[in-house]
């Protein structure tokens, strides 16, 4: 699968300020241009919120960060790039002069992609010299952590282009989808410019104000909407007989008046002054960026929940995701420079986010089995059993764990935990594994775990191989001469009664 090796960013507001964030946290550099006499300050202040998503997102090792360099012209924008992504305002002149002044200048290879949110990309490309390499890419904001991309062909670009498109984005945890034909405002905006228009009539004609509207969406489907579509969720609301039953049954509402969808509301000064007095009561006390990451918090945690859908292998935008992180531990998550064996290891850094935290308002008690979980995969790939070991048939599963909480986490809290081996032998391995607070190096909880070796064809333990087992003596030998900690061989010892 090819990469993106370097990227540049033509426009730095919203969104190109996210694109550069999702290619920098990738590890790639991004050269950007954008004129705006605060670029640099706006698109810092997004990569600081990307920045601190991706550090409650994922716990796999992201790459380097890559460079960002801003440039004071297109042509030094995009020299040396192989993906140009166009984010500049939904103006077709201005999109297409600038898409032109891109092609002029960029390596005939280069993808070149636009962000545009409705233009036909055969308009776009209308002037090019090369426009078989030029496509829209219609991202969705936050771009850093929403997968997906759009991509989609003008007249004159070539199939070849789209799936290049489409793998390079796959790397960086994105999910290209290719349309079949191009269309004004593609699929997506398609859906939501339905939904939006049906809002604001909503507004204009006094049924509810935008609180109660974006309530009716975030405590219903707009909960449906992120982990099943439109047709597999209302196959679903057909029951048994599944969607000819519901197409039976609703089908017939599609003629009643249950929609204003061909009339545009008039957003005459009145509305706008409506809606925006509406929209200051809703969220006017928190600030655009306190509301990205809030935003942002609970998209890592829906999907993190989504990671571990469809019995662990992932589902929707969370099996993008669990992709994603596969790739990083492939590439990275095998440690370049053997540990330091003589201490316990240090297998985990993390923060705390915000969906581990609970009524308590600190990190909820199955989080810290999730550190501890993470230790033990961490711990179980330095010794070789890795993805391409379990799919080979065999594994370890943790058969017992003993959890003492001795201080607090709280969100975004940094965390570290180490482990040493207390002992093995050619089907079990016992260690204990200790959570800190990553500034003051406090114990915040201890995990004493028993792991066995298993085939899992077989459905039970087997003997570990030599090669494994070979990787694994030196460690416990070394651990062997540190003392043993204190909590080993605890037992929930406070009599209640
Ligand atoms: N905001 C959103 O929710 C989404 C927007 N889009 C699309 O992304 C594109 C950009 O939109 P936003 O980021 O929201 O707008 P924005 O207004 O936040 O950013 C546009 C940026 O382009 C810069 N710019 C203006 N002229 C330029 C030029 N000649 N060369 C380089 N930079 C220039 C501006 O200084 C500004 O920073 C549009 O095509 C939009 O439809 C796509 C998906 C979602
Ligand atoms: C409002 N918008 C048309 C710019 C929205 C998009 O294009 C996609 C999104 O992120 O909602």
């Amino acid at each position: 699968m090819t990469s993106i090796q370097k990227a540049a960013c033509i426009g730095g507001g919203v969104i190109g300020g996210a694109w550069a964030a999702r290619f920098l946290l990738g590890g790639i550099d991004v050269s950007m241009y954008d004129p705006h006499p605060e670029a640099k300050r706006i698109v810092g202040e997004v990569l600081a919120n990307a920045e601190r998503a991706y550090a409650m997102l994922t716990m796999a090792p992201l790459p380097p960060k890559g460079r960002l360099t801003f440039c004071g012209s297109v042509e030094e924008a995009v020299a040396g790039a192989d993906w140009i992504q166009e984010s500049v305002p939904e103006r077709i002149d201005l999109k297409r002069n600038v898409i032109t002044e891109i092609d002029r200048y960029a390596d005939p290879e280069a993808l070149i992609g636009s962000s545009t949110s409705g233009i036909m990309p055969t308009e776009l490309q209308r002037d090019m010299q090369h426009p078989d390499r030029m496509f829209v890419a219609h991202p969705y904001n936050p771009v850093y952590l929403l997968p997906l991309a759009e991509l989609v062909g003008g007249e004159r670009t070539s199939a070849e282009t789209l799936k290049r498109a489409r793998d390079r984005l796959a790397p960086i945890g994105m999910k290209g989808v290719i349309l079949k034909k191009e269309i004004e405002a593609f699929v997506g905006d398609r859906l939501l410019e339905a939904i939006w228009r049906e809002g604001l009539w909503l507004i204009h004609d006094d049924i509810c104000d935008t609180e109660t509207l974006d309530d009716v969406i975030r405590y219903s489907f707009g909960m449906r909407w992120a982990q099943m579509g439109l047709f597999e969720t209302y196959r679903i609301a057909g029951g048994e007989a599944g969607m000819r039953h519901f197409l039976a049954q609703f089908g017939p509402c599609l003629s009643w008046p249950w929609t204003k969808l061909t009339d545009v509301v008039d957003l005459d000064d009145a509305l706008v002054d409506k809606i925006a007095a509406q929209s200051d009561a809703q969220s006017g006390a928190r600030g655009i960026r306190e509301l990205e990451r809030i935003r942002d918090e609970n998209l890592v945690g829906i999907m993190q929940a989504l990671k571990a859908g469809d019995g662990g292998k992932g589902w929707g935008s969370g099996k993008v995701l669990a992709d994603f992180e596969k790739r990083l531990w492939a590439k990275g998550g095998g440690r370049k420079e053997a540990p330091d064996i003589s201490q316990p290891l240090r297998l985990v850094d993390t923060r705390v986010s915000a969906a581990w935290v609970d009524y308590n308002g600190h990190m909820t008690e199955h989080r810290y089995l999730q550190v501890f979980g993470d230790t033990s995969d961490a711990l179980l790939r330095l010794i070789g059993v890795d993805f391409a070991y379990v799919e080979g048939g065999h594994s370890y599963y943790t058969v017992e764990t003993h959890i003492r909480h001795l201080g607090e986490a709280k969100l975004g809290q940094g965390l570290y935990a180490r482990l040493q081996v207390l002992g093995f032998d050619e089907k079990r391995i016992r260690y204990f594994t200790t959570i800190h607070d990553a500034q003051s190096d406090e114990v915040l909880a201890t995990a004493e775990q028993l792991m066995l070796h298993v085939s899992a064809k077989a459905g039970k333990s087997s003997a570990a191989p030599a090669e494994i087992l070979a990787r694994l003596a030196p460690i416990a030998d070394a651990h062997a001469k540190l003392p043993v900690p204190q909590g080993v061989g605890r037992s929930v010892g406070q009599k209640v009664v």
